[in-house]
């Protein structure tokens, strides 16, 4: 079972390694026990997958992910199935754990030379197989995967066979999910006891196939104790616990009329462009607040008319251009001080220079929370260091405005902490980098979505999340506004957009699988 908390956290190499050592010399636990423990599961999860007894490959290395492999390989001749071993890097050399259990099965074969088993070194059998055990490389990976190894990869995958990966699939980098050299497409990954981060990024996410966790004894000091980022998934099994939380927050709120249900205020909106507030400020007003409002000047206000009825509008004043301009600041950040809320910087706001100074003369002066989006985000090009340190923000940026921002996009949670640096309120703020899988961090943690975030990949979804965040965080008691909060919220905000699109937008791209094995 996996401890309370930890369902959805996601470990490096290290720390995985780390969990296993503390677990195997600090309580007693033997890594052969921990090996056997992994493949029974394995082997269960296997057996429902593949109820008919079938001939399959177990593609060996040296290490204990090889070892894995050879005794779900045991496991599989005791149910009946055939088994062919390739020790792909030959006997020698094996770790003590994998020698063991090549041992036995040797013995099950010398003792019963009629089962089902061959063994193979160095080569592959010689024919196709539709299931292969993966047991060539786990967390151990150290290098490319190259020459003859290489091939062998490229063969399997030509099979297109059900491959069942032990821990990961092999060639793909446990950390980053990066492939190294080359790597093998599974079918389903069986990760043993630590949910491997390298399995939702980069690659990994689609190479991995199923992800289904095989909880080994792990406690949870173990698990707590493992140094380094909080990575966490975020996939759409997790929203009615994300909710929960949020309802507990919000149930601290004296609500005895409307603008004590949360506030939103959204500024965005130049000629040509008011679109985008609209769908903000729907979506704000569909998570419940009391109030959404819109800012506008009074030569855009009309093309509002035929949309608001439930939200208001602000005027401010304006050159007559209708843009928002730095004599429309001090009024915006008055009218958000006499009744505090949350608001929505940036939709449809334009990328006219001047507003992009009054943009950021705004966030110098407001106490509200902040969710930037669009061109409120591309107004703070070069300009991140100027930012008050006690902004409460949330940034919502899709890799194009990431490269703006920073001059890179952003696929893995280092790359979230060095970008977190540029900003001088980074202890209170959320980087929402927008992208497949998309990453959510502040600077305690990071998640990393387990869905198909490419159904996003549309004109309008970033209003909407930005308007859905504002409404859902604006509800909350001001003094519960914390990094943590607003990383729940963007969490919840995520998940409830992705809930949107795939009910409305079936059809446009198909969602993965939901996560199984208790994961989310
Ligand atoms: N007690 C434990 O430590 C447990 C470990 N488990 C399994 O053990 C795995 C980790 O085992 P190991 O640390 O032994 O590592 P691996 O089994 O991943 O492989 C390491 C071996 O591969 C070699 N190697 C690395 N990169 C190579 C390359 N590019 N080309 C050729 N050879 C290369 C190394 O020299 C080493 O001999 C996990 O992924 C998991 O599957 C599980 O059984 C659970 C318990
Ligand atoms: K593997």
């Amino acid at each position: 079972m996996i401890p309370p908390g930890f369902e959805n956290r996601l470990f490096t190499a290290a720390q995985s390694r780390d969990i296993d050592r503390r677990t195997i010399e600090e309580l007693g636990i033997p890594g052969f026990t921990l090996m056997e423990v992994a493949a029974q599961r394995a082997a269960d999860h296997i057996f429902e997958m593949q109820p008919g007894p079938v001939r399959v490959l177990s593609f060996c290395g040296k290490g204990n992910n090889a070892g894995d492999a050879l005794a779900v390989s045991r496991l599989l001749l005791m149910k009946g199935f055939s088994v062919d071993v390739c020790l792909a890097l030959g006997k020698t050399g094996m770790s003590a754990d994998a020698a063991a259990n090549l041992r036995i099965l040797e013995k099950m074969l010398e003792a019963d030379p009629e089962l089902p088993l061959r063994f193979f070194e160095g080569v592959l059998p010689g024919r196709v197989y539709c299931t292969v055990i993966d047991g060539l490389f786990g967390t151990g990976l150290q290098r490319d995967v190259t020459g003859p190894l290489a091939e062998m990869i490229a063969e399997i995958n030509r099979w297109q066979a059900r491959v069942f990966a032990m821990d990961i699939p092999s060639g793909l980098h446990a950390d980053s999910g990066a492939v190294m050299g080359t790597a093998l497409q599974a079918h389903t990954t069986l990760m043993f006891g630590t949910a491997k981060a390298g399995c939702y990024l980069g690659r990994g996410a689609a190479l991995s196939g199923k992800r289904v966790l095989c909880p080994l004894p792990f406690p949870a000091h173990l698990l707590r104790e493992a140094e380094g980022a909080v990575l966490r998934s975020l996939s759409p099994g997790g929203k009615p616990q994300l909710e929960n939380k949020l309802r507990k927050l919000r149930e601290g709120r004296e609500v005895r009329h409307k603008y004590q249900n949360g506030n939103v205020y959204v500024l965005g909106g130049s000629p040509g462009l008011t679109g985008a507030v609209i769908l903000t400020a729907k979506a704000a007003w569909s998570t419940g607040c009391g109030s959404v409002q819109v800012f506008t000047t009074p030569e855009v206000s009309p093309a509002y008319d035929a949309h608001f009825v439930d939200i208001t509008r602000k005027m401010i004043p304006g050159d007559g251009s209708g843009l928002f301009k730095a004599d429309a600041v001090r009024a915006v950040a008055e009218v958000i001080a006499a009744r505090p809320g949350v608001l929505v910087l940036g939709p449809g706001l334009g990328t006219h220079p001047e507003t992009a100074a009054a943009v950021r003369q705004l966030l110098r002066l407001v106490k509200a929370p902040v969710v930037l989006d669009a061109d409120g985000v591309r107004a703070l090009s070069g300009h991140t260091e100027k930012l008050p340190d006690d902004l409460r923000l949330i940034v919502t940026p899709h890799p194009g405005e990431q490269e703006q921002l920073l001059g890179f996009s952003i696929a893995q949670p280092e790359q979230l902490a060095q970008a977190l640096n540029h900003f001088p309120c980074r202890d209170n703020m959320v980087f929402l980098a927008k992208g497949s899988p998309a990453l959510l961090a502040t600077r305690n943690e990071c998640r990393i979505t387990t869905y198909d975030t490419r159904i996003f990949s549309r004109t309008g979804f970033g209003d909407v999340l930005a308007g859905l965040m504002a409404g859902m965080l604006s509800r909350l008691p001001d003094s519960t506004v914390t990094a943590e909060s607003m990383l729940d919220v963007s969490a919840l905000a995520m998940l409830e957009s992705y809930a949107r699109a795939t009910c409305q937008h079936e059809s446009a791209v198909s969602p993965s699988a939901p996560e199984a094995g208790g994961m989310f």
